[in-house]
C-alpha cells in the first residue's frame, strides 16, 4: 500500500515537473505556427546533429556541418529539436556535452538560409522555434557543458549560453557578432547572457561585438575553465573528465540537483520553493538516501 502510494506520488510529481519543463514558451496566440516554420526549415538541408549516449550517463551532442564552420542549416534546427526530445526521454542521463565537429564550435545560422528567409515573419518564427528548443535544452535535467573549440559566433555564441557551463580550449573565442549583421540575438542569447555575466558586461559584449578569448571569458564568468588541450579528441576527453566530477553518483540525485537549480534560476522564490519541495519528495526515502542512512558516510 505504502509502496504504491509512493509510486503514484512520484509519478504525479514527475509528470508535473515534465509538464512545467515543456510548458510552451510560444503558442498559437503569439502568432507561432510551428508546422509552417518547420516546412520552411526543411527546405534548407545540410549537416546533422548527432547524439551519442556514453554509458557513464554523459551524452555527447555534435554539431556536424564542418564545411560551413558548423553553421545551423534549417534541417539542423529541426534535428536539434528531435535530439532535445530524445534527451528529455533519456531517464539515465546525467550530463551533456555540446561540441562542434572539425575542432570548431558553431558559426550561427547558415547565412544562405538566413538570406532566403529574410522576411520578418519567417525570421520571427525561426527565432521562436530556436528559443523554444534552446529553452528545453537549458531545462533538461542534465548538467550541460558547451565545449568551445575554435569559434562560437552569432547563434553559436547564443547556443553556448543555453548550457549550464562553458569550457574553452586555448585560442578559441566566443563572439556575439549580431550587431555587425544588423541584428540582435534572437535565440534567447541576450536574456541568458545577462543572467550569466550581468547586464553591464552583456551590453559591452553585444554592443562591442568583441572577440571573447578564454582569459576574458574566465574573468567575466562566461567560462568555467580553459582546457589544456586544443586538439579535438583531447579536449573532448578533458571536458568529459571535468563534467564527471559533477555527474558522479546516482542519476536520480544528479537529475534532482539540476532540477532544483533550474527552478531557483527561473521561478519566483515561492514557486521555486514549492518545486524544490516536490523534487525533494522524489529523493527523500529513495534508494540513494536509504543507502546513505545505512552506510552513514562522514563528510570530512
Ligand atoms: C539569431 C542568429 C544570428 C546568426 O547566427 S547570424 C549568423 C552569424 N554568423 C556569421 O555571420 C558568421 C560568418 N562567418 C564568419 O565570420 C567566418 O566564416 C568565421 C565563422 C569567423 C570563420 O572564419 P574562418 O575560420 O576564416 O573560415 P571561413 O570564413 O573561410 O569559413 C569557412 C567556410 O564556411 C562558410 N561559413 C562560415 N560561417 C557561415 C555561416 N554562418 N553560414 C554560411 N556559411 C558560413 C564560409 O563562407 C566558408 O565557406 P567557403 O569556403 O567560402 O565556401
Amino acid at each position: 500500500m505504502a509502496a504504491s502510494l509512493w509510486k503514484s506520488l512520484l509519478q504525479t510529481t514527475k509528470e508535473r515537473i515534465l509538464q512545467q519543463r515543456r510548458a510552451s514558451l510560444y503558442v498559437g496566440a503569439d502568432g507561432y505556427e510551428e508546422e509552417l516554420i518547420k516546412k520552411k526549415l526543411q527546405q534548407f538541408a545540410g549537416g546533422s546533429i548527432n547524439l551519442s549516449k556514453v554509458n557513464n550517463g554523459i551524452g555527447i551532442l555534435t554539431l556536424n556541418n564542418p564545411k560551413l564552420m558548423n553553421a545551423f542549416t534549417g534541417t539542423m534546427m529541426l534535428e536539434l529539436q528531435e535530439r532535445v526530445t530524445e534527451l528529455e526521454n533519456w531517464k539515465d542521463g546525467k550530463g551533456l556535452i555540446i561540441h562542434g565537429a572539425g575542432n570548431t564550435f558553431c558559426s550561427g545560422s547558415d547565412l544562405n538560409a538566413v538570406k532566403a528567409i529574410s522576411n520578418s515573419q519567417d525570421g520571427i518564427n525561426m527565432c521562436m522555434f530556436m528559443q523554444k528548443t534552446l529553452t528545453r535544452l537549458m531545462r533538461l535535467p542534465l548538467i550541460s557543458v558547451a565545449l568551445v573549440q575554435g569559434k562560437a559566433v552569432g547563434g553559436g555564441a547564443e547556443l553556448t549560453t543555453a548550457c549550464d557551463f562553458r569550457l574553452m580550449t586555448p585560442g578559441s573565442e566566443i563572439r556575439f557578432v549580431h550587431k555587425h549583421m544588423g541584428l540582435v540575438p534572437g535565440w534567447g542569447g541576450a536574456a541568458r547572457l545577462v543572467r550569466i555575466v550581468g547586464s553591464g558586461a552583456a551590453l559591452q559584449l553585444l554592443s562591442g561585438a568583441a572577440k571573447v578569448d578564454p582569459e576574458r571569458a574566465l574573468h567575466l564568468g562566461l567560462s568555467e575553465e580553459t582546457l589544456s588541450s586544443s586538439d579535438e579528441t583531447g579536449a573532448l576527453e578533458e571536458a568529459q573528465a571535468w563534467l564527471s566530477q559533477y555527474t558522479e553518483g546516482p542519476a536520480s540525485v544528479i537529475r534532482a540537483v539540476k532540477k532544483v537549480v533550474t527552478a531557483g534560476r527561473e521561478l519566483p522564490l515561492e514557486a521555486a520553493l514549492r518545486t524544490e519541495k516536490d523534487i525533494f519528495g522524489t529523493v527523500w526515502g529513495g534508494p540513494a538516501n536509504l543507502q546513505a542512512l545505512v552506510t552513514r558516510p562522514k563528510h570530512k
